[in-house]
C-alpha cells in the first residue's frame, strides 16, 4: 500500500489558493508553529499535506497550539451550564453553524477551508443508493441517520434556553455535524471525552499504514502528532483513524482504502435464517437463540472464520434432542477444552458454511449487478458514492469466494 501512494507523488497539484494563502496568513500571524507540510491535492486521494521537506522519524509533523483549537470543554465555559444538556458532537457542531452564521468570526480562514458537501458519505445517499448498501452497514447508516436528528432535536432544546436564539436548519446543522465527525480529535482520555476541532492538523488523511503518536503537550500547551516512519519530501503525509475495515471508514468517512486488512463480512443475518430452517424443535430454536443472540458478529475474514461463527454453527448443527449440549460437549468446545464435538458434528458445520457463503455471495453479486443498472441521478448524486460502493459489494465477493475455497478444502479432509 505504501508504494501505491508513493506512486501517487507524480499525480498531485498543490493548492494555493486565496482561501489557503488568507488561511495560512492567518495562521502565521497568530503564530501557529511552524510544519513541514502543505495542502495538495492527490489523485488517489483529493486533498491532503504533502512533505515540503524530508521527515524524520520520530519528528513532531504538526503541533496545535490550544488557542488554536475549538474544544468542547471551552465550549461548555462560552455557552454557560446549559450547554450540559448537550454532549459533545451536537455542543461542537452546534457551534459550527453559529460561527458560519457570523460574519465577523475571526474564524473565517478556517470555515472557508471546510468541505462544502458529503455527498460520498453513506448517510447522506438517496433511497436509490441507500437501498444498495450492505445489510449491516445499512443498519448502521440508519442508526446514525437518527442519531444526527436526536441531537438536532437537543440543540433546537438547548437553543430555546438562550437570549436571541439564532435559527438552525436541519440541513446546515447536518453538515456541521459530519464535519465534526469527519474532522475532531480526541484530546484527553476523560470519561465524555474533549472533542475538538483542529486547523491544519485536520487536512491530513488516513492510511492504516501510518505509525503515529499523539496527544496532548502540557509542556508546549499544544495538541501534537508525531509520526513514526519518514516521509521523503514530496509524500503524501498520513495519519491513523484507527483499525477500521472499509465499511467502517465508507461510513464514518465517505471514503474506502484500495486494500484494507481489516475487511470482514457478516454473516449474522443468514445464521439466524439457517436456524430457523434447520431446527425443528420450536423450543429447541428459542434455546439456541437465546444462547447465541448475546454473541452475534458472525464473522468471516479473507482466511479467517471467526471462533464465534464455528461455535455457532456446531451448536445449530445439534439436533434439538441431541444430548450433546446438556452434556456439555458444546460447552467445551466455547470455552476451548475441545477443538470440536465430532467429526460428524464437524462436516454438518461446513456444510452449513458452504450454503451461508453461497448464499451471501449470490446476493452480493445480485447487489453488484443491481449498481450497473441505477439511474444516471442516483449516480450523479457523487462519482465516488457508487464508486466506492461498487468496491464494498467486490471486496465482500472475494472475502467470499476466498472462504468457499477454505471451505472445500476442508470438507475434503474431513471426508
Ligand atoms: C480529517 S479530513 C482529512 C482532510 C480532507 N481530505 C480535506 O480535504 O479536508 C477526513 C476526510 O478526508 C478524506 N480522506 C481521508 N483519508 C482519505 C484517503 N486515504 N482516501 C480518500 N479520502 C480520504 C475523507 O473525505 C475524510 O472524511
Amino acid at each position: 500500500m505504501k508504494r501505491l501512494y508513493e506512486e501517487q507523488a507524480s499525480h498531485w497539484f498543490l493548492v494555493n489558493d486565496a482561501k489557503y494563502e488568507h488561511f495560512m496568513r492567518w495562521l502565521n500571524k497568530a503564530h501557529f508553529p511552524p510544519t513541514k507540510l502543505t495542502l495538495a491535492t492527490f489523485k488517489n486521494t483529493g486533498r491532503g499535506m504533502m512533505a515540503t521537506e524530508p521527515i524524520e522519524a520520530g519528528e513532531v509533523i504538526v503541533r496545535v497550539p490550544t488557542s488554536f483549537l475549538i474544544s468542547s470543554d471551552l465550549l461548555v465555559k462560552t455557552y454557560g451550564q446549559a450547554a450540559h444538556t448537550l454532549s459533545t458532537q451536537p455542543l461542537l457542531a452546534l457551534h459550527l453553524v453559529l460561527l458560519m452564521q457570523d460574519p465577523e468570526t475571526t474564524w473565517k480562514p478556517y470555515l472557508d477551508l471546510l468541505p462544502t458537501h458529503f455527498n460520498t458519505l453513506p448517510v447522506t445517499f438517496p433511497p436509490a443508493l441507500f437501498d444498495q448498501l450492505p445489510q449491516p452497514l445499512a443498519s448502521e447508516v440508519d442508526a446514525q441517520r437518527k442519531k444526527i436528528r436526536a441531537d438536532y432535536s437537543a440543540v433546537l432544546q438547548f437553543l430555546k434556553t438562550i437570549q436571541n436564539p439564532a435559527s438552525v436548519s436541519f440541513e446546515s446543522y447536518q453538515w456541521a455535524w459530519l464535519c465534526v465527525n469527519t474532522r475532531c480529535i480526541h484530546v484527553s482520555d476523560k470519561k465524555g471525552g474533549n472533542m475538538a476541532m483542529a486547523p491544519l492538523l485536520d487536512f491530513l488523511n488516513h492510511t492504516s499504514e501510518a505509525k503515529i503518536t499523539s496527544g496532548f503537550n502540557p509542556q508546549t500547551q499544544s495538541f501534537e502528532i508525531k509520526t513514526l516512519t519518514p516521509y521523503r519530501k514530496g509524500e503524501q503525509v498520513f495519519i491513523n483513524y484507527g483499525p477500521h475495515d472499509n465499511q467502517a471508514i465508507f461510513r464514518e468517512y465517505g471514503f474506502v482504502l484500495p486494500e484494507n486488512e481489516y475487511n470482514f463480512v457478516s454473516l449474522d443475518h443468514h445464521v439466524w435464517a439457517l436456524l430457523k430452517e434447520t431446527e425443528r424443535s420450536e423450543r429447541a430454536v428459542k434455546i439456541k437463540r437465546q444462547i447465541l443472540e448475546h454473541a452475534g458478529d458472525y464473522t468471516i475474514k479473507k482466511q479467517d472464520i471467526s471462533f464465534r461463527l464455528l461455535c455457532a454453527l456446531r451448536l445449530i448443527a445439534l439436533k434439538g434432542t441431541d444430548q450433546s449440549y446438556s452434556q456439555g460437549q458444546w460447552h467445551d468446545v466455547i470455552m476451548g477444552l475441545a477443538d470440536q464435538i465430532d467429526d460428524s458434528n464437524e462436516r454438518t458445520v461446513y456444510h452449513m458454511l458452504r450454503t451461508l457463503c453461497t448464499r451471501a455471495y449470490t446476493l452480493a453479486e445480485e447487489k453488484r449487478q443491481a449498481l450497473n443498472t441505477l439511474e444516471d441521478a442516483t449516480i450523479h448524486h457523487h462519482p465516488f458514492a457508487l464508486y466506492f460502493l461498487r468496491q464494498i459489494w467486490r471486496e465482500t465477493c472475494d472475502i467470499l469466494k476466498d472462504t468457499l475455497v477454505d471451505v472445500e478444502k476442508q470438507l475434503s479432509t474431513l471426508g
